[in-house]
């Protein structure tokens, strides 16, 4: 599949969110955006309302990371706001089936995260109801946090059983990607990459994205 781009408007500036999008979006494939409760994770960002504002404004799909406590109850309403992809951890969710299938219905990409020291092979059967699987490459709770090398062999295992099912399911990674770490996730088989802090820490956020993709496109060929 072709490299994706998905810059995290985590590291964006949040009193131009409009503007921030609008900076990526001629670059970027998705908008990534980070949902946390200050339950699951350590952080309070944003919500519904912020979604909704941004689904009426940016041109790029929303790619919507929930990092909160209760998706079942929450993750439906995300993929009824028009967010193309809604994606929830696998630590969190009590029916993920249930909740990944009313995603989909809704018409949005369903999505299933797994922390860095969450093992995958248990949640192989789960891959019948998913559209991508997220590997965090850092605890989740915040940007700007250094890649963790030790996700990579996951990220393989990962890819050889997505392969296995012959279904159609992007692999994303998320945590610490930058120029000079995206070369060994996409080595190791991700496909989509959510950066934050190397995209919106950079002078030129579009050209930041390009950059990525060229690093991400030069490691898979
Ligand atoms: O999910 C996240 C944190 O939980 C963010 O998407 C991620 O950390 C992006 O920021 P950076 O690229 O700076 O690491």
């Amino acid at each position: 599949m072709a490299i994706q781009i998905s810059p995290s408007i985590l590291s964006a500036d949040f009193a131009h969110l409009a503007a921030e999008a609008e900076a990526v979006s001629q670059s970027a494939d998705w908008l990534h955006v980070d949902v946390m409760d200050n339950h699951f994770v350590p952080n309070l960002t944003l919500g519904l309302p912020v979604v909704e504002a941004l689904r009426a404004s940016a041109s790029l799909p929303l790619d919507c990371h929930l990092m909160i406590e209760d998706p079942d109850r929450w993750a439906p309403s995300f993929a009824e706001a028009g967010a193309g992809s809604v994606t929830i951890h696998a630590e969190a969710a009590r029916s993920p089936v249930r909740t990944l299938r009313t995603i989909r219905s809704s018409g949005a990409r369903a999505g299933l995260a797994l922390n860095p020291v969450t093992p995958v092979d248990g949640y192989a059967e789960l891959l019948g109801e998913l559209d991508m699987v997220l590997m965090m490459t850092v605890e989740p709770g915040f940007g700007g946090q250094p890649f963790l090398d030790m996700v990579l062999p996951k990220i393989r295992r990962a890819r050889a059983l997505i392969n296995d099912s012959d279904a159609d399911i992007w692999l994303q990674v998320d945590g610490g990607v930058s120029a000079e770490t995206i070369e060994r996730a996409a080595e190791a088989g991700a496909d989509v990459f959510v950066a934050g802090s190397a995209v919106y820490g950079a002078d030129d956020p579009g050209h930041a994205v390009d950059a990525l993709r060229t690093q991400a496109e030069k490691a898979t060929h």
